[in-house]
């Protein structure tokens, strides 16, 4: 284990907590949907290369790795990027599958929510986001969490 995996997984709770609530802070009336957020993150080749780190990240966490087993990486590493640029405010279209039937079935956990948002914390504090930036990246990525959970 990591010394980062260590500490993080001492702080799943909160993260969670710290998720829901940028979540919900979407629905004030400052609600965030400028796109320099897009530009904060690197454009999409600075998403590209956030998802790409934080693909090595889930190789090796052993809380998630198992259900990524087969994935094809190339598709995955593709529609992740995109989807997070189109929620950055980027000019990016997801053409991936709904959160809701790619994640069906995987009876997904808080930890392991909590994992994947970890790994992109850690991908986008190694690509030298600001931690404004990363905060609103996934205040964005917040309303997803009952969809990718099957809630
Ligand atoms: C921050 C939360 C998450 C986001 C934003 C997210 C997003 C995505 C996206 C965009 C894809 C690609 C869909 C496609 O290719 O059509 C995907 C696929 C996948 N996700 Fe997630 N995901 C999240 C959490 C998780 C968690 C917690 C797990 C399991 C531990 C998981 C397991 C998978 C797997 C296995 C695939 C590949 C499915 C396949 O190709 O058949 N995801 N996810």
């Amino acid at each position: 284990m990591t010394k980062f995996s260590a500490f993080y997984r001492s702080t799943t709770g909160p993260l969670l907590i710290l998720l829901l609530t940028l979540g919900g802070c979407q629905n004030l009336p400052s609600s965030d949907n400028t796109s320099d957020l897009y530009e904060q993150l690197g454009e999409r080749k600075g998403i590209a290369s956030i998802v790409e780190d934080m693909l090595y990240r889930i190789v090796e966490d052993d809380r998630i790795n198992q259900a990524f087993k087969g994935v094809d990486v190339v598709q995955f590493h593709r529609n992740l990027t995109d989807q997070l640029c189109q929620l950055s405010g980027g000019p990016c279209t997801y053409n991936g599958r709904s959160m809701r039937e790619v994640h069906d079935g995987m009876a997904i956990t808080d930890t392991q929510f909590n994992a994947v948002a970890e790994d992109l914390i850690l991908a986008m504090e190694k690509n030298g986001i600001p931690t404004a930036a990363q905060n609103r990246l996934l205040a964005r990525i917040a309303p997803l969490y009952p969809t990718i959970r099957g809630l």
